[in-house]
């Protein structure tokens, strides 16, 4: 038999199966997806097979055998073998960084040398007596590295044994985090022969007779350490009563669980609105039906959308089947993972990035092992290796956070789709404030004909209960600079706070600030610098006092007054939570503020712990960035201030109104969602702003209606699909050369296909190169950065041009070689 491997070397060259022979030994075990040590050159390395087949692509003769099958079970199943190639050939990057991103970083082996004797005779001549001892007879083997650090000054005599062949050596594979073993004792099988010693074991033995006597009382397994902590023995003790048979002493594997400590009440399923009733048939209908489906669920905030994602689970775990939860990173809250358990109980495994990696290796077990059926976590866990999905949902689709920034760039939204294609299941994107891309498809009027590929639109517009939505008023921040209020509060802010103080209710308050750069902003009139050709705002470069357009490369002088209004109130901008938090102590003295950003939430269950103070109202305001916008409910917050809505808006980013919107729209969805009423208070320089506008009517319609003519305009997603190559190298002459080579090679094969056309020229296949230009970080860790933009429309294989234009960059002296950094869909063109 021969196994076809992917061995873990991330390089173009190496991007292919190579061959191995298949041990006799292991032909029972091994199976596609299975994780195997090969000899690879003069390495051992870690690879996943791809396939087993009889024929070998080359010469049997020269076939290396498989050294080691590394786990009883696969890791990986077929399905996510044939779904890493996919990720592979869609976002241009090897078919092992696809691979390796499926697994939990325990499983991510690295290969270490092992020695053991050869010959027992042979090694008591040529080994010192205690090194021979704690290696042990032969056939056993041990890390060379933990012998050198113990027996340092046998070094030599090691090395000797190893040149002489007295001892063997091989290397093997070792995982980064074992699973965890825990010694444990247990009473004997024949019990009554324990009690029988117990009674006649010799006074002075009193710790024995103790620890015995604790554990026939006790009867269960114990773990070594609590049996001694328990009866204030030693190990010793215990030990010599496992010598004569009284008691038991083995390693017990011990799954990590987080929520070990926590009970999850029980809730059972509400009685449906009628809105959501129609919803669930929907979705249950496509469940039912097992063919792939992808629906857009449209809920206006507290409109209900976990609840019927939560019956929605039931009926497909009913049907045997198993479902995916994916929600944003930053709302996988206490109230969420809850919400889950308290509905599915032990059903549910959680994966997030707070976990240990040994928690997250045994939720990722649970799976694994089929002792799960639901497993709810941030966008990797689209990679949860069940065998029968029925249903995956999308929460918040909307978030940015869905996409991996580092290599493979995945968005976890595409990679669902293609997983429910391979499951047959159906894929529920929920959102009060859908993406253009995702809402755009799902309007298009679908073909009568063939089963449409676009999603279907499942929407739900209202809130349960009939609440209201909380009245936003937009307040104009120039308007309060003109009347002498130089505060970042602004007088209705000022006041609504101080009324919520007096009534003992919750405020949030939403610093708006994605990302470092800055922008220039007058503080009189308002006035933002934008780049002529682009429509987005231009990023002022400190150190050459330029604003820069970050798509185009346009560049002009920063002003020193508004080129507007003439005012010399013109500043960049930049506000930190710190000094709103401070400024809020000088107003309200003795307020109780829990700030919630990245510096308060390194440490582990920060997060948590501070969500659960506020919601046990230990604090009258939560101020935090966009941390604090996402799916929080909280039935005391009645009010949410915005301190500057325009931060986000001025990013030199074609999302920025986009991202402006939703945000405001989600933050503003927190207030006033339980019996009392909410208020919403958004401060801006903009407040003419169709994203402003829109956000305070709750319009998302007329938002969308607006944004699609500016994207349609200028040319951007949803009208065409981006990719965006960067390059980079140390010296810049040999950069440009290459970057100039690589666009027109690409132009060329887009030229062959004919589909190089102007975008803007009808509707069918066309594909622009824009650049090579630098980038807007044009050096980063000493290397110059050049970019190209690649917008295409159309069913036309985009990766796999420019993977094709790639080719002829792939070897040649390390020195000279060109990074190449492909974003297929990228969220910022950065
Ligand atoms: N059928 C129902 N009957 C009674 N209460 C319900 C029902 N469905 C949901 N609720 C309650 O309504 C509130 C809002 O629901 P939920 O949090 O699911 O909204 P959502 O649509 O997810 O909102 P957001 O997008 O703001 O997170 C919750 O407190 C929830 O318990
Ligand atoms: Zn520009």
């Amino acid at each position: 038999m021969i196994a076809k491997v992917i061995v873990d070397v991330p390089s173009r060259q190496t991007d292919r199966p190579f061959d191995y022979e298949v041990p006799s030994s292991m032909e029972e075990w091994i199976e596609v997806g299975s994780r195997v040590g090969v000899p690879f050159g003069s390495r051992v390395l870690q690879g996943f097979v791809t396939r087993l087949t009889d024929e070998a692509d080359i010469d049997r003769r020269r076939l290396k055998p498989l050294s080691e099958l590394l786990d009883p079970v696969p890791p990986l199943l077929p399905d996510l073998i044939e779904l890493a190639k996919w990720l592979s050939e869609k976002y241009c990057c090897s078919w092992t960084t696809a691979l390796q991103a499926m697994i939990p970083t325990a499983l991510k082996g690295k290969a270490e040398r092992l020695v053991g004797i050869q010959d027992d005779q042979a090694a008591v001549l040529a080994l010192p007596p205690e090194l021979a001892e704690w290696i042990g007879t032969s056939g056993k083997f041990v890390k060379l590295e933990t012998l050198l650090s113990k027996y340092p000054e046998h070094a030599r005599a090691v090395k000797a044994a190893l040149r002489d062949g007295v001892l063997a050596e091989r290397t093997s594979i070792r995982d980064r985090l074992a699973i965890r073993k825990v010694l444990t004792v247990f009473v004997p099988e024949d019990e009554s022969a324990a009690r029988e010693a117990l009674a006649k074991l010799p006074a002075r033995a009193a710790k024995q007779r103790e620890v015995l006597g604790f554990m026939l009382e006790h009867g269960g397994p114990l773990p070594l350490q609590e049996l001694i902590a328990a009866t204030g023995s030693s190990a010793p003790s215990v030990r010599s009563l496992a010598e004569k048979g009284l008691l038991d002493l083995r390693e017990v594997e011990q799954r990590r669980d987080p929520y070990a400590d926590r009970a999850f009440e029980r809730t059972e399923p509400l009685p449906l609105t009628e809105g959501q009733r129609e919803v669930y048939a929907r979705i249950a209908r496509a469940i039912g039906a097992g063919e792939p489906q992808t629906m857009l669920l449209h809920g206006v905030t507290g409109s209900g959308k976990t609840e019927v994602y939560l019956q929605s689970i039931q009926y497909c775990l009913e049907r045997g089947k198993q479902a995916i939860v994916l929600v944003p990173e930053i709302s996988l809250t206490p109230q969420m993972v809850e919400r889950f358990k308290g509905r599915f109980g032990d059903a549910v495994a959680v994966l997030h990035s707070r976990l240990s990696s040994g928690e997250r290796y045994d939720e990722w077990r649970k799976i694994r092992d089929r002792q799960v059926q639901v497993a709810i976590g941030a966008r990797s866990a689209i990679f949860a290796p069940f065998e029968r999905i029925g249903l995956i949902i999308i929460d918040e689709e909307h978030e940015s956070s869905y996409k991996q920034e580092e290599s493979p760039k995945y968005h976890a939204r595409d990679v669902a789709v293609r997983r429910a294609k391979q499951h047959g299941a159906a894929v529920v994107l929920g959102s009060a404030t859908p993406s253009l891309e995702t809402y755009a498809a799902a309007s298009r009027p679908a073909p009568a004909s063939e089963q449409s590929r676009e999603p279907a639109l499942l929407p739900m517009p209202d809130r349960v209960g009939g609440r209201p939505m909380p009245p936003v008023t937009v307040v104009d921040m120039r308007e309060e600079l003109k009347d002498g209020n130089r505060s970042m509060f602004s007088r209705l802010l000022h006041r609504s706070l101080a009324e919520r103080l007096e009534r003992g209710e919750q405020s949030v308050l939403l610093l708006n600030r994605r990302g470092y750069s800055t922008f220039v902003m007058c503080r009189s009139c308002g006035y933002t610098a934008t780049c002529p050709h682009c429509d987005i705002s231009l990023t002022y470069h400190q150190k050459s006092r330029a604003l820069r357009c970050h798509y185009c490369g346009h560049a002009e002088q920063a002003p020193a007054a508004c080129p507007s209004c003439q005012s010399e109130h013109i500043r960049y901008f930049g506000t930190g939570t710190q000094r709103v938090e401070e400024e809020l102590a000088k107003l309200f003295p003795g307020i109780r503020v829990i700030r919630m950003d990245v510096d308060t939430t390194t440490e582990k269950n920060a997060h948590e712990k501070l969500l659960k103070q506020f919601g046990d109202r230990k604090a009258d305001v939560l101020l935090g960035t966009q941390m604090v916008a996402k799916g929080l409910d909280f039935p005391y917050v009645t009010l949410v201030g915005v301190i500057a809505a325009d931060t986000s808006l001025n990013l030199p980013d074609f999302r920025a109104a986009e991202r402006t919107f939703q945000l405001l729209t989600q933050v503003a969805g927190r207030a006033g969602r339980h019996h009392l009423p909410g208020e919403v208070v958004v401060q801006t320089y903009a407040p003419e702003h169709y994203a402003i506008v829109t956000a305070k009517k709750h319009d998302y319609a007329s938002f969308v209606a607006e944004e699609l003519r500016h994207r349609g305009a200028m040319g951007y997603p949803p009208y065409c699909r981006l990719i965006l190559v960067t390059m980079s190298h140390e010296q810049l002459p040999l950069l440009s050369t290459v970057s100039e080579r690589f666009s027109a090679g690409l132009r060329e094969l887009a030229e062959h296909e004919g589909v190089l056309l102007p975008l803007g020229s009808g509707f069918g296949r066309a594909m622009e190169v824009l650049g090579p230009v630098a980038s807007p970080i044009a050096r980063m860790k000493d290397r110059y950065r050049f970019q190209c933009v690649i917008k295409y429309r159309g069913n036309l294989d985009a990766s796999a041009l420019v993977r094709k234009a790639l080719e002829p960059f792939a070897d040649g002296p390390p020195q000279r070689q060109v990074q190449f950094s492909v974003d297929v869909d990228p969220q910022v063109i950065l």
